[in-house]
């Protein structure tokens, strides 16, 4: 649905700061995201901005600067790492007779372009909609067809912008619609995982970290994996077999900081698979120079959308490339350090590439969410060919012996799996029989 441009358009960056000096994190942050977006970053400026101006946000000297870089670097488009009202951005177009986008467009225009699912992309046309509608108003210049550029205007862009507002807004409604149907099915669906009783577990993290290559580690499953930011637009959910139950494990939208709050509604339900979740799997690309400081927003998004409180299992990915760095399984230590007071958390570490380290995740999330096997004899009565059928499909039988009364069962299997079964699909009274012979949790 969302097109790349064919040639990546040349940008400038601007970087506006605060007193102090800019914050090289940031910078970098948002040239990756420029990159991401394809865009070639021609060039980066910083400009300080203690009282910003109402018009064009950075003073009018900075601005002959930064008309002078474009022109001398042949950049055509300006991203601003800031918010910008829609006046601010018409006035810096003008002023800078080239197309400028800020860091809510330009994270919208890479939402368009990894949504996969119906419904990510119903979330980004809307949230793109609703973005683009304070900004048509008369005086729009449409520089973007005069230049060819795209970044901030694919997706609905390239029609939308011409029509009216009664039709943006009729269109807005349509969306939202859609998108309400879309969320009852969605919301359906979490129900009849919830009445699964299987724990859920959701994978978060900074985006890049490597949440779909760890994913597909666990599930398998062929899900798309690239070595740009937001890979994952759409959560994918999945059950997956630990050694003592199965687990329903769903990926989720990568993070960045300051999530512009338009994407944070916008992305209300895709975010729900995370607040729902039993346990959070904080992937981290441990290789990361800034990893302490992406853990840190990692957690503040959490914070904002209501997942703050749901427990952590730390995953430190990416182990190859750090040198002489081995799989392995920290456990929460028990004494607080108050200069790092999540340094206590859990932590596993491994490399989903390399697919090192999986097992130990694998036992990590197993004793965590508390999974346990049980084992024992049961006696099934010759009607229940479905449940020894079932049994046997899980590799639960140890041993078998069949009489008249039926089949005697030696049993050995995830408690999950034994009380989901017995309990749901074959009704009450078997359920006993099975945890009467129960052996200790292993
Ligand atoms: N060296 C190395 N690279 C990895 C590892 N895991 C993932 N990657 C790479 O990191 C990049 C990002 O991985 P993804 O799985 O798409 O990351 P993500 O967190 O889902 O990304 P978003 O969707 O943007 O949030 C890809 O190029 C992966 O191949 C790893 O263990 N080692």
């Amino acid at each position: 649905m969302f097109e790349r441009s064919k040639k990546g358009e040349t940008a400038l960056l601007i970087q506006p700061h605060a007193g102090g000096p800019p914050d090289d994190g940031a910078v970098e942050e948002f040239a990756d995201l420029a990159r991401s977006a394809g865009a070639t970053v021609a060039h980066m400026l910083t400009a300080r901005v203690d009282r910003p101006n109402p018009a064009t946000l950075i003073g009018s000297g900075k601005l002959e600067e930064v008309k002078a870089a474009a022109d001398a670097t042949g950049a055509d488009l300006i991203l601003v790492n800031h918010p910008l009202s829609p006046g601010q951005e018409r006035n810096l177009e003008k002023a800078l007779e080239r197309r400028v986008v800020d860091r809510t467009g330009l994270i919208l225009d890479i939402f368009a372009q990894r949504a996969r699912s119906h419904e990510g992309k119903l979330q980004v046309e809307l949230a793109q909609l609703r973005h683009m509608a304070t900004r048509l108003v008369r005086g729009w210049t449409h520089l973007e067809r005069q230049r060819g550029g795209s970044i901030g205007l694919r997706g609905p862009g390239e029609t939308q912008l011409e029509t009216d507002r009664r039709l943006l807004q009729k269109r807005v409604e349509q969306l939202q619609r859609r998108l309400e149907k879309v969320e009852v099915q969605r919301t359906q669906m979490r129900r009849a995982r919830v009445r699964s009783e299987l724990p859920r577990v959701a994978l978060v993290g900074y985006t890049n970290a490597g949440k779909s290559t760890l994913f597909n580690a666990l599930t398998g499953a062929d899900a798309y994996a690239a070595d740009l930011l937001f890979a994952t637009l759409d959560p994918t959910v999945r059950r997956i077999a630990l050694p003592g139950g199965s687990v329903v494990l769903a990926d989720t939208v990568g993070f960045v900081r300051d999530l512009p709050h338009e994407l944070v509604a916008a992305f209300r339900s895709t975010l729900a698979e995370a607040r729902e979740a039993d346990l959070l799997l904080h992937v981290i690309d441990a290789a990361d120079p800034l990893r302490d400081e992406r853990i840190a927003q990692v957690d503040a998004v959490l914070e904002e959308i209501g997942a703050g409180e749901i427990p952590q299992l730390l995953v430190y990915n990416k182990i190859d490339r750090i040198e002489g760095a081995q799989a392995r399984h920290d456990l929460p230590t028990d004494g607080h350090d108050h200069a790092h007071p999540k340094a206590a958390r859990e932590r596993v570490w491994l490399s989903a590439r390399d697919r090192d380290g999986l097992g130990l995740l694998r036992d990590a999330l197993g004793a965590r969410l508390g999974l346990r096997r049980v084992s024992g004899e049961v006696q099934l009565p010759p009607g229940a060919g479905r449940l020894r059928a079932r049994l046997h499909e899980l590799g639960a039988v140890l041993a078998e012996h069949h009489d008249e009364h039926g089949w005697t069962l030696s049993l050995d299997l995830a408690e999950a799996d034994a009380a989901r079964i017995v309990a749901h699909a074959y009704g009450e009274p078997l359920r006993p029989l099975l945890l009467e012979g129960a052996s200790a949790p292993t």
